[in-house]
């Protein structure tokens, strides 16, 4: 069994309803995402992928799908919130504004990606651990274990 991971990068702004501190308000981060699959490698001559437990293309195209071409350059508003009028707000005036079920917090967007991606992977290959960056300083962490 071996896990591979692969890096991206994603500017996001959010804001955080009822917190008690600065990120109250809105403001954004350049968040770094690391994601690490397992599987065995193919061991097939005659396959395209041998060698590999799964393609680095094909992680980065499930996570842009799934993650990065839809948060990139978002605000992320608690669409269950108060904050449902300010992200109205600001999409009538062409920004682009998501919604989530959830405060935007490092812990709880670590849960919806991976949610999303384990939608995605093909059977033999798992999600295994997941590290968001908020700041450079900042950090929070799934891990397949303890989910
Ligand atoms: N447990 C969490 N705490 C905080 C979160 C979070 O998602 N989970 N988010 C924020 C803010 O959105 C923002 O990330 C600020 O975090 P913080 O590390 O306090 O910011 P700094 O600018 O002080 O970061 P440095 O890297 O230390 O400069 C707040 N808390
Ligand atoms: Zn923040």
């Amino acid at each position: 069994m071996i896990r591979i991971t692969k890096i991206f990068t994603f500017e996001t702004a959010h804001v955080l309803y009822n917190y008690d501190g600065k990120c109250k308000n809105m403001h954004g981060h350049s968040y770094k995402l690391f994601v690490t699959v397992k599987g065995t490698p193919i061991n097939d001559l005659n396959h395209p992928k041998n060698g590999m437990v799964i393609d680095f293309g094909d992680i980065k195209k499930i996570v842009k799908e799934e993650i990065t071409e839809i948060w990139d350059h978002a605000v992320l508003v608690h669409g269950g919130s108060p904050h449902i009028e300010l992200g109205q707000d600001l999409e009538q005036k062409g920004h682009k504004v998501i919604y989530c079920d959830f405060q935007p917090t490092c812990e709880n967007m670590l849960y919806a990606i991976a949610s999303r991606i384990k939608s995605r992977l093909p059977d033999g290959i798992s999600l295994a651990y997941l590290k968001l960056h908020e700041t450079e300083n900042s950090y929070g962490e799934w891990i397949a274990e303890e989910n």
